[in-house]
């Protein structure tokens, strides 16, 4: 099979798989996230293909609010109005897992209990032998400077590498956005100055718009899009 470097993952098809469509802009209409009744976020703004919007704003602001809100994640005292179209479709009320947001917190959230390979297996989508998905989650480790990691466990890696698999998971899961809390803040700053190059790259090369919340103005910089501040 093919080689799929990193930054072309999330727009790879696994083998076997027809190609999946590239992911159109990111359209934010009137949208108002409440909390018990009160205004808390509003956004009305398009992100197109591969372009990064940065939210920044003070604690308590609502921004990893607004981020659950675009995925799906809307529960009382919460409340989401407006519409959020990803290319054709929208998106409005459809539960999280129809949305094809790929997810990524400051934790990189690997499950303890599965390999680094089967953490990507579980990721992977599309179909394919067992023996080719196992191939393209080497080939995916391999771009990603982790060849030789599959058998590892996660809680053997550091900090930088387990945010590398936690991207490669999102990535291989073929997102059509990625929404991302605070990915690098955990990093040392070599690190974070790595992890956030291949994040972007990726989210360019594949077309993907991306939402960034971050308290670190470096971030935006690196991000190099429109920067908004939540007020609260
Ligand atoms: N389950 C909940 N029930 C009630 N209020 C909540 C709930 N979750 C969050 N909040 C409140 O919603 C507001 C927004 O919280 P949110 O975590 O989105 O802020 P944030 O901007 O991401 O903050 P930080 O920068 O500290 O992570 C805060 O006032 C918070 O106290």
């Amino acid at each position: 099979m093919p080689h799929a470097p990193i930054a072309a993952s999330a727009g790879a098809a696994p083998t076997g798989a027809a190609a999946p469509a590239r992911p159109g802009p990111l359209r934010l209409q009137d949208v108002c996230l409440t909390l018990a009744g009160r205004p808390l976020v509003r956004l009305d703004r398009e992100i197109a293909s591969g372009e990064v919007l940065t939210v920044m704003g003070a604690s308590g602001s609502g921004k990893s609010s607004l981020l659950l809100a675009l995925a799906g994640f809307v529960r009382p005292p919460f409340a989401l109005a407006g519409r959020i179209l990803l290319g054709a479709r929208d998106l409005t009320g459809a539960p999280p897992q129809e949305r094809r947001m790929g997810l990524m917190f400051q934790a990189p959230l690997l499950f303890p209990h599965m390999s680094v390979g089967e953490n990507l297996l579980f990721g992977l989508t599309g179909g394919g032998s067992r023996a080719d998905r196992r191939r393209q989650v080497e080939a995916a480790l391999a771009d990603a400077g982790l060849e030789g990691f599959a058998d590892r466990s996660p809680d053997t890696l550091s900090g930088g590498q387990q945010s590398r698999v936690a991207l490669l998971r999102v990535l291989l899961s073929q997102p059509q956005a990625l929404l991302l809390d605070e990915p690098f803040s955990a990093l040392d700053a070599g690190t974070r100055d790595g992890i956030r190059r291949l994040v972007f790259t990726a989210a360019r090369s594949a077309g993907l718009p991306v939402v960034l919340v971050t308290h670190d103005p470096q971030d935006a910089a690196a991000a190099g899009g429109p920067v908004i501040t939540l007020e609260g």
